[in-house]
């Protein structure tokens, strides 16, 4: 490895970083940091470059992309059902988007890294005990006790660990044979009784079932659906681990961070002037940047200076989640200006993080009719702006959980406590999920 190229994955350390675990024992992390350092990769570059093409194609608009998986991963979920379930709902929703919308998706896990959390608050308060707030199980525990709680580098070790086996899976469901768009009916079967949207999934799947049938006949080899392309990504948030597993690409000498195929820097970690936005600036992964409400076009024109010089189309991703009753009123000057500069981002719409509330009961919610809205405004300002809706980012879940409240088989804030299990954002649900598919597949079919 070529120590001075490498020293350039490290050039944020002179910079404010926020929210980083805070230690007690630096000696701990730093012996952590070399071990992970000498870890095989996770991801190969070349699988970076292949995803950042097939967001070119985005960006330009020839695809879509679909970005999914939970808002936190846990160590104790790494288990096959789990990580089935989601592939599933996301093929499941692929198909969907693919066959309805009539656009290649671009298929992006929230997956495989997603252990990571920016708070809101320092600390938690509980019957007049106050601890550190929950950070991700990268960071510490869900548990509120001072140990559980005390941030803990051998657990970036764990994040590795965990993120190996769930990629091994992901990397054998997708090449295997389980993801096989043969299977389109094999992936609802637990499903489709019980939901309204499973039924209209069904539905889909005979019409594809047909279409392949017709492709056959045709002369099309069946192997070619046989498997699909699915990418890992998570929010690069702690810095060190990220930069441990940053290394030098041996056939062109750039840094990629291979702890995941595509990473995105949070609403809260943005700072121009900040370590993470200086990380993603040297690293060669397709990048995503969360942007909020409070954006400026003049802040969306220097990240692209600073992430994406080139103006390589894939390169960099705009994440946008404003809020349903901001969209409409903050998108369009971002976009206009953005364009202006001759700039190809793709544009992302994540409806979930700026439609988060709290229920009566204290269960951090969203509803899914705000969700729909604010993808609606997204796609209503790229069609009157004339630019391409890109894709969409959502937290969820392939279990039956009631997290976020609607939705065809609805859910009721009385319902929320029945299955509530997220360590930190509500999710939707598979039929949540599917019904978003159906309902964004019309959006995109009718812009
Ligand atoms: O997932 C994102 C953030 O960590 C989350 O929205 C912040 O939530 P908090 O306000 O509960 O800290
Ligand atoms: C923290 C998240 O989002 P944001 O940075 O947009 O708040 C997230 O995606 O879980
Ligand atoms: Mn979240």
């Amino acid at each position: 490895m070529n120590a001075e190229i490498h020293a350039g994955g490290n050039t944020w350390r002179s910079l404010p970083a926020a929210q980083q675990p805070e230690y007690p024992d630096a000696q701990a992390l730093r012996d952590v940091i070399a071990e992970l350092e000498s870890y095989p990769p996770l991801v190969f570059a070349g699988e970076c470059d292949q995803l950042r093409q097939r967001l070119g194609a985005v960006a330009r608009g020839e695809a879509f992309l679909l970005q999914g998986g939970d808002c936190a991963e846990a160590f104790d979920a790494v288990g096959a059902d789990q990580i089935r379930n989601k592939l599933k709902t996301l093929l499941q929703m692929g198909a969907v988007l693919t066959y309805a919308g009539s656009v290649p998706v671009v298929k992006v896990g929230r997956i495989a890294g997603q252990y990571s959390k920016p708070r809101s608050k320092p600390t938690e308060t509980r019957d007049g005990v106050t601890l550190p707030t929950y950070r991700g199980d990268s960071v510490n525990g869900f548990a509120f006790t001072p140990e559980a709680r005390t941030p803990d580098p051998q657990r970036l070790k764990r994040m590795y660990q965990a993120s190996a086996s769930t990629l091994n899976l992901v990397r054998a469901f997708t090449t295997g044979g389980y993801a096989d768009l043969r299977q389109v009916h094999a992936w609802n079967q637990d499903f489709v009784r019980s939901s309204p949207s499973g039924q209209r999934y069904e539905q889909l799947a005979r019409e594809i079932d047909r279409a392949m049938n017709f492709m056959n006949a045709c002369g099309v080899d069946p192997e070619e659906f046989k498997t699909v392309e699915f990418y890992a990504s998570h929010e690069a948030l702690v810095l060190d681990y990220e930069s441990a597993l940053t290394r030098v690409d041996s056939r062109t000498g750039h840094l990629y961070d291979v702890s995941g195929h595509m990473v995105w820097i949070g609403e809260r970690t943005r700072q121009l002037d900040g370590a993470h936005i200086e990380f993603a600036s040297k690293i060669r992964n397709p990048i995503g940047v969360k942007l909020g409400p409070t954006t400026t076009p003049e802040e969306a024109l220097t990240l692209i200076e600073r992430l994406d010089p080139e103006r390589e189309p894939g390169r960099l991703t705009f994440i946008t989640r404003m809020g349903a009753d901001k969209i409409r009123d903050k998108l369009p000057t971002l976009v206009e200006k953005v364009t202006a500069s001759g700039a190809q981002v793709v544009w992302v719409s994540d409806p979930m993080h700026g439609n988060t509330f709290e229920a009566a009961s204290g269960h951090k919610t969203r509803r899914f009719d705000d969700v729909l809205d604010e993808v609606k405004g997204f796609f209503e300002v790229h069609k009157a702006l004339g630019t391409h809706p890109g894709g969409i980012h959502v937290e969820l879940t392939g279990d039956d959980v009631t997290e976020c409240v609607g939705g065809g088989d609805e859910i009721f804030v009385d319902d929320l406590h029945q299955r509530y299990e997220t360590a930190c954002d509500p999710r939707l649900n598979r039929s949540q999920s599917l019904d978003l598919a159906f309902l964004v597949a019309e959006m995109y079919r009718d812009q």
